[in-house]
This record gives C-alpha cells, structure tokens and sequence, in this order.
C-alpha cells in the first residue's frame, strides 16, 4: 500500500512536533525516519497508525483517505522499542492475538490462524519456539514475535518505532540485517524510525531526515551520501568539519583565499563549507589554507590530526591516511589542508 502525507501539522504548547509534513512512500518501500530527539519521528509514526489525530493535513492510503480513519479501520502493524509482548501468552498466541480479536465477520478459522502462526515462526525463523512465553526469550527473539505479530494482520503498513534500541549493539547490527531480507522476502511497505543513521543508512530504500517538525531532506541513501541537502543533514550521517567563510566569483573562500573547489550555482555571499575528516588533505604548498595542530587522536585504524584554522570558530578534524610513511605532524605543527572533497551551503544563519 501506498502512502500520501500532505501538510500533516501536530502542536503541543510551544512545541511544532510536526510543522506541514509532505511525504510519499511508494507501495514495498523500506523507509527510515531519521532525526535527532525532539525532532518528531514517533509523532509522526504515530500519526500515521491513528494513534493520534493531527491539527492539520490529510493522509491518504493509496486512493483512500485516512485522515479521519480509526486505528483498527487502519489495519497498521506496530513494533516499538520496548517489546509489547503480552507476557501471560505463549509465542504463538502473541502473533496469533491480532486475527483472534477481529471482529467474527472477518475473524479466520482457527485452522487458518493457526497456519498463518506457523508461516510466521518460519519467517521469523523461530520455528520451534511457539510454546514458550516472552520471559523464555532472548531481547532480539522477543523483537521478532513482535515483529510476527505486526505482520500476522497484513498490514498496510508496517511502522517500526526504534525496534531495537533497547538491545545490545551486535544484536542490533543483527537484527537490522535480518529486517532488511525480512523485507526483501515480503515487499511489506515498511516505516523505520531511528536515530542512528548508520542503522537508516544501511537499511533503508530512502532516507527522511527531520528536524524540528519538518522534514530537512529525502533521498535515496546514495543521494543522502553523494548531495546532503543542508550542513544539518551533512553533520548527521557522519563525521563533519564545518569552516565559515565567503563565495565570490564562484570560489568558497576563507579569509579571502579561495579554495580550488569547483562550485555548482551562481550564489554569492556568506557560506559554510562541510567536509568530513577523510576528505581533508595534508599538502605540501599552494592551495589549501593554514591550520595549526592542536591534538592528535590515535583511534583503532587511523590517526586524527584536531585542527585550529584562523578565524574560524570550531575546530576541524582531519583523518591522516594510514600509511606506514605518511608524515605525521606533531602538535604545534602549522600545516597546509586541502578539502579534497567537501559541500558548500549559503550561510543564511539558520544551518
Ligand atoms: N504528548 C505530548 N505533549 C507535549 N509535547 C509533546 C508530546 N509528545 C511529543 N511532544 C513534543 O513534540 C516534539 C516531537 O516529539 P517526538 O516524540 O515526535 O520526537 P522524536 O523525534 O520521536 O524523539 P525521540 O528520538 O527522542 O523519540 C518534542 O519536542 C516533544 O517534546
């Protein structure tokens, strides 16, 4: 099922939790809701199942408009962070409990629960633990069932709410990768809130970046690497360097030198350049800009040189490449640094 979003707006006393929302996600898309706290993924996951009912906009489910359209009438499958598994019913009851609680008229046989329980603890790949109750599993086992049941109704969506946050990292990475050949098993159309973007990146079809109640950037997860739409974005899928300076004449400059990066667009005026730590050379002379070494990191594969460029308010980190001769400064050291990479924003004070 697809699914429309047209300026969804959800205020709270002082607070726009969701600011004029316009999304699409195609029928089969994974997506991942993206953002840091605050910025309005669950309300807007929320939302969508009707579990809240917005100030503003209409949503749509394919050709059907669901503004108004109670939870059940919905038909959403749900997974949040804490494992909402009743804890009095075995595994199969858990996921066998959505197609039970419908309404006779459109309740399967028990013969046919019972087949699709059994489809799902394959899918899931618990085949055996049907009989146990939620205390007898594991965190990532628990997740699963939950995510049984959510698929056990045939939703037309499914809305996953930081499903594994509350597990331990390498279940996560886990857990993640098993999710993304769930989905490529069942098409489900599948909404995936995270706030970490190495888990949206690595799982989603497209990524939606939010901040503040309204959506900064959708793409795809290559567009999000290759074009991020903003410095916020930039900063939020990786590590950054931000330098403060000027366009003119189509060159970022810093303190009046212009850098050698080729730049799209006619803009001029104040801007703010984004590079991240790996894309930042040591070069011998010529271009770049000066920068006195502050620190040096040495991290598991590589060494990072903190940075002090004149003028600028932050310092910038800058990866040395591991190489067994590479030259590596020593703190004090006054260096030349060329972005070899890097995206430059006009700076109109609110990046
Ligand atoms: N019931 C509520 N009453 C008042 N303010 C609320 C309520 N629910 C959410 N908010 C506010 O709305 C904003 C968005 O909250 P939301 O929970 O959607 O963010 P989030 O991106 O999911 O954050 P997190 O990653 O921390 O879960 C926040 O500023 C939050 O404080």
């Amino acid at each position: 099922m697809d699914l429309h979003l047209q300026g969804i707006a959800k205020h709270y006393p002082g607070v726009a939790a969701l600011d004029a929302v316009d999304l699409d996600i195609a029928s089969g898309e994974l997506v991942a809701l993206l953002g840091p706290s605050g910025s309005g993924k669950t309300t807007l996951l929320r939302v969508i199942a009707g579990l809240l009912h917005p100030d503003a906009g209409r949503l749509h489910f394919g050709e059907t408009d669901a503004t108004s359209m109670r939870l059940r009438q919905r038909n959403v499958g749900f997974v949040f962070q804490q494992y909402a598994l009743f804890r009095h019913m075995t595994v199969a009851e858990n996921i066998a409990f959505g197609l039970r609680s419908r309404p006779r008229s459109q309740r399967p046989s028990r013969a046919e629960i019972a087949k699709r329980v059994d489809e799902l603890l394959a899918l899931i790949q618990l085949p055996e633990l049907g009989a146990r109750y939620p205390d007898q599993l594991s965190g990532g086992q628990k997740q699963r069932v939950a995510l049984a049941r959510a698929l056990a109704i045939k939703p037309s969506v499914l809305l996953l709410d930081e499903p594994f946050g509350a597990l331990d990292a390498k279940v996560r990475v886990e857990l993640r990768r098993w999710l993304r050949r769930l989905h490529e098993r069942t098409g489900q159309t599948t909404l995936f809130v995270t706030h970490d973007q190495e888990e949206a990146l690595e799982l989603a079809d497209r990524v939606v970046v939010m901040r503040e109640g309204r959506i900064e950037q959708v793409a795809s997860v290559d567009e999000i690497h290759r074009a991020p739409a903003s410095p916020f974005v930039f900063e939020f899928i990786g590590r950054a360097n931000r330098l403060e300076g000027e366009v003119r004449d189509g060159r970022f400059q810093m303190a009046g030198h212009p850098l050698a990066l080729p730049m799209e667009g006619d803009y001029a005026g104040p801007a703010i350049l984004m590079t991240r730590p790996h894309d930042l050379a040591i070069v011998k002379e010529g271009d770049g800009f000066a920068a006195k070494v502050v620190d040096l990191f040495r991290r598991a594969d590589r060494i990072t040189a903190e940075l002090e460029c004149a003028g600028q308010p932050r310092t910038i980190e800058l990866d040395l490449p591991d190489t067994q001769d590479a030259q590596v400064p020593r703190v004090g050291d006054v260096v030349r640094v060329l972005p070899v990479r890097a995206s430059v924003y006009p700076n109109d004070g609110a990046a």
